[in-house]
């Protein structure tokens, strides 16, 4: 009876192989059975994996796995409770530290007074002083006086770690569920940035509490993802400070990101851009990308005066917490922009603008908090862009810290009272209500109380987290000695971990065989990418696709190289798109968001969109994941289940793609466009070309000394302007492919790299050629064209040599000037008399000059300066002197065209924006 089941059974699978292996290969047509037939004959052919395993084995195997099942789950047992016994102490600790900080306030207001600083002069009398750890005293006059409280004072001998001791709690609470603002508020050059940033030597607020977030984060039982974000508002407008502007920075009009809520009441910045850094020292070097980028100014007050508020977000989202009311918190940093007394300061113009801008949204924060500390129903957080963007991280649910700076000069006396007049407005409730000696004494104790609870369960925690790692340590060992055979993959007592191995095994098993199948069979009848995708074969044997190159891929042509635009699509229902011509695929990653994958790109980059904390439902924000090559595996395995970061680019590259060329965005209809280089191969080439002219400059700065004698011996009069000029324009032109990226690198000086990797830019070759200066005398001959010049100098000499001697004597002679002239020119060719070379240049210079101007007319603009104050002789160049060239103005034309072109189509839809036909056309 049985023996009939297996029979009919195996009859059965063999019928259904047909559709087996189409299902697999994704053929759209029904297989013959001949064909069946076939391949099954390969399939039985195929070398086999696995020893048969005799009954004995079969038996022992079994007496061994349930053993090991038996053990394995015990363990797990034993890691269950624990871990309910930890989570139990988590939630403890979270309600004893919150108990904490709402005693201590949600909304919490220090000060710090500013040391006088070393260039300072002022006399004796001090106006602020610090009373103790919460009073300051303000002196206006002989007998007028004034008591400030707050919840800390720092007295201006205070040090970063002070600071630092009393914003940690809050901190720790971001990983607690809550979302965290800490503000830095303050007259012009009071020390906000100081506070925030500090100095390498003693770091701010910022890198500490960034470095603590990591470090708290591995302490907790649950897995976070951290995205960093980095903004500012500059008159109004919002600005991502990690990715380069194209347009002026002081342009009021140019982007200004859209704030977005849902109707959860979280609150988004649509298209800023969130890296995911997986440690402090990523996210540390995006913030240096990032504070470069901000708008800073010298006034009367500061001589790098900050002009707009600098935000800084970091998110921390946690999928494993479901008591939670959000899955993601945010942390803010800001570094207000100063306040400032404009009839003080005397600021005019944009300087005016911008400080009534900032005053504004001061005045704005001001009242927001005000109104949160007294629980007034309307809070008017609509009154600027800084409170709508912090409206979900100010109030209930937040924990806020206001640092407010001043100054200790009697010079800024007014400014003080109107920064403490600020403090003492936001802290309103503790001024309403203050509180008896008893109570505060009372309430004293009560912390007390909770920071010892807080201390113990810390305890506790510590203990049981090393338990968990004992018996994780013991599961691993197990899982790992563990060889079961893949029948037994289905068994219900297997861990987590194993499943998961056995699972990977299996598909790697089942890649393996698609690989095998695939090479014996003819190439009509192997999967195409496209079957692949279909029938989900694809992601089983994609590493081995990719390894084997079974399928040929795609090639893009040489001509989209440059067109690497990428649309971030905001809307979710745009499931698949792909542009051949540009080589992108658009695909769904589970429901998540879209991603975008570039094959042929060495660096290639995926966007992710992060599910939204508060589940906004129409746009969301786009996101560039980013995670290091080191904890691609690590992140892999935590986030598979709920969020997939794709991991292409790392956050080096990405620092690399901004600092060597700088990604520009911006915005069509409702995508944001961000136009990301292909620097890989074209850079390499431009590197080599760069390097290639460096070298040039090198050697001609070496012969110029031997040239002098040669010249002499000429005694012609050398044109070396001209020469200088030539070489410059045989460099421009060299550069021209990469001049505009390394004029924007150059300008942009976006160098985040710690370790000073690629620092070329267009002004360094300048310098380079600036050092060279007037006297350079002969050419410096490498390439073909000028081998031909060679010999055509060789003729010239055996010319000159003809009348001396017999031919023995002759071919001496000429190899010897030879062997003179290399030996002055040092590694290159020196080649022509200085008449002959100058016959050669002349004609073609003013052709040079011409493309030199034209390309100097749209790129180079920049770097006029550098080659005034180098005394070239470009500046005779009409084209130089108007600025603009007929390869601008036709480029704009053509710009123009392009563009409205493409509306009165309507390829924008597509994706494909202004930037992509732009790097068309350059
Ligand atoms: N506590 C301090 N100890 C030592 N130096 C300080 C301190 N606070 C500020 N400074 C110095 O004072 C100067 C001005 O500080 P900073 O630039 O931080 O002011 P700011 O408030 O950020 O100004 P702005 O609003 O114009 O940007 C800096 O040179 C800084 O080093």
């Amino acid at each position: 009876m049985e023996e009939t089941f297996q029979r009919n059974h195996s009859r059965k699978s063999i019928q259904s192989l047909s559709e087996t292996i189409r299902s697999l290969l994704g053929f759209k047509s029904h297989l013959t059975p001949g064909w069946v037939d076939s391949v099954c004959k390969i399939i039985k052919e195929l070398p086999s994996e696995k020893p048969s395993a005799g009954p004995n084995m079969v038996d022992s195997s079994e007496g061994k796995d349930t053993k090991v099942d038996a053990d394995i789950s015990k363990i797990q047992d034993d890691l269950t409770v624990l871990n309910a016994h930890l989570n139990q102490l988590n939630l403890q600790r979270r309600k004893a530290l919150n108990h904490f900080l709402d005693l201590k306030g949600n909304i919490r207001v220090f000060c710090r007074i500013r040391p006088i600083l070393a260039d300072e002069k002022c006399g004796s009398s001090r106006p602020v002083v610090a009373l103790d750890s919460s009073n300051l005293l303000l002196k206006f006059a002989e007998n007028k006086r004034k008591h400030y409280s707050f919840d800390k004072v720092f007295h201006p001998g205070s040090s970063q770690d002070e600071v630092f001791s009393e914003v940690e709690p809050v901190i720790k609470s971001a990983l607690d569920g809550y979302n965290v603002c800490i503000f830095a508020y303050g007259q012009t050059g009071t020390g906000k940035t100081f506070t925030m940033e500090g100095k390498p030597d003693c770091p701010g607020v910022i890198p500490r509490a960034m470095e603590a977030l990591f470090k708290q984060a591995l302490d907790t039982n649950h897995k976070h993802l951290f995205t960093f974000s980095m903004l500012e508002i500059y008159m109004g407008s919002l600005r991502d400070l990690l990715v380069p502007q194209n347009s002026k920075r002081t342009d009021p009009t140019t982007q200004c990101l859209p704030i977005k809520m849902d109707p959860s009441g979280g609150v988004e910045i649509d298209n800023l851009v969130a890296i995911t850094v997986s440690d402090f020292n990523q996210a540390k070097r995006l913030y240096k990308l990032g504070s470069r980028l901000r708008s800073t100014a010298s006034t009367n007050s500061n001589v790098t005066s900050s002009r707009s508020h600098c935000l800084i977000r970091i998110s921390a989202t946690c999928s494993d917490a479901p008591e939670r009311r959000r899955e993601t918190n945010k942390v803010w940093m800001v570094d207000l922009g100063g306040s400032e007394r404009l009839l003080k300061t005397k600021a005019r113009g944009r300087r005016l603008e911008e400080g009534k801008a900032i005053n504004l949204s001061l005045s704005a924060l001001g009242d927001v908090i005000n109104a949160l500390q007294r629980k007034k129903p309307h809070v008017p957080y609509r009154n600027s862009k800084l409170t709508q963007i912090l409206r979900d991280s100010l109030g209930e649910d937040s924990k806020t810290i206001m640092l407010v700076h001043v100054s200790p000069k009697e010079d800024d006396l007014c400014e003080t009272v109107c920064s403490l007049g600020f403090a003492s407005r936001v802290r309103s409730v503790h001024l309403a209500c203050e509180e008896s000696t008893e109570v505060k004494a009372e309430k004293e104790v009560a912390m007390n109380d909770l920071l010892h609870k807080v201390k113990n369960i810390e305890y506790d925690r510590q203990n049981v987290r090393r338990d968990i790692e004992k018996l994780n340590e013991k599961l691993k060992h197990i899982t790992e000695t563990d060889t079961l055979p893949d029948e037994n993959l289905e068994d219900p007592h297997l861990s987590h971990d194993k499943t998961h191995c056995r699972m990977e095994r299996k598909k790697k098993n089942v890649g393996n065989f698609i690989e095998a199948l695939s090479s014996r069979l003819p190439r009509f009848m192997r999967p195409t990418i496209c079957s692949q995708q279909k029938t989900g074969v694809e992601h089983q044997s994609s590493e081995i696709t990719r390894k084997t190159e079974l399928i040929p891929r795609r090639r893009r042509n040489a001509s989209s190289v440059r067109a690497e635009s990428v649309t971030f699509p905001i809307n979710r229902s745009q499931s698949e798109c792909g542009s051949d011509a540009l080589g992108f695929t658009w695909k769904h990653s589970k429901g998540y968001g879209s991603e975008c994958s570039h094959e042929a790109s060495e660096c290639d980059i995926k966007m992710v969109i992060f599910p939204e904390p508060e589940k906004s439902s129409g746009n969301s924000v786009c996101s560039i994941s980013v995670c290091s090559h080191d904890s691609i595996n690590e992140s892999e395995s935590r986030w598979t289940d709920k969020i997939e970061p794709e991991k292409h680019l790392s956050v080096d590259n990405w620092l690399r793609l901004q600092k060597d060329e700088p990604t520009s965005t911006s915005i069509h209809g409702n995508k944001r466009v961000l136009a990301i280089p292909l620097p890989q191969k074209r850079h390499k080439q431009d590197k080599h070309k760069h390097e290639t002219i460096v070298s040039k400059a090198k050697i001609l700065h070496r012969v110029r000394d031997a040239d002098t004698v040669n010249k002499k011996s000429q005694g012609s009069e050398f044109a070396e302007k001209e020469l200088c000029d030539h070489y410059l324009t045989e460099q421009i032109s060299a550069c021209g492919m990469i001049g505009s990226s390394l004029i924007s690198s150059s300008t942009n000086a976006v160098d985040v790299n710690d370790d000073g990797c690629d620092q070329i830019s267009t002004s360094d070759v300048v310098s380079e050629l600036a050092s060279l200066n007037n006297d350079i005398p002969l050419m410096v001959l490498n390439t073909e064209t000028d081998k031909e010049r060679e010999e055509l100098y060789e003729t010239e000499l055996r010319n000159e040599i003809s009348g001396e001697g017999d031919q023995a004597g002759q071919k001496e002679a000429i190899a010897s000037k030879r062997t003179v002239m290399r030996e002055n020119s040092g590694d290159g060719y020196l080649c022509g008399s200085p008449q002959q070379i100058e016959n050669v240049v002349k004609p073609s210079l003013h052709l040079m000059r011409s493309q030199r101007a034209l390309f100097m007319a749209k790129n180079f603009a920049v770097t006029e300066t550098a080659w005034n104050t180098s005394d070239m002789p470009f500046n005779e160049s009409p084209e130089i002197q108007q600025n603009t060239g007929i390869c601008g103005i036709v480029g704009e034309r053509v710009e123009v065209l392009y563009t409205g072109a493409l509306l009165g189509l309507g390829i924008q839809s597509i994706g494909l924006g202004h930037d992509f036909f732009h790097g068309l056309m350059l």
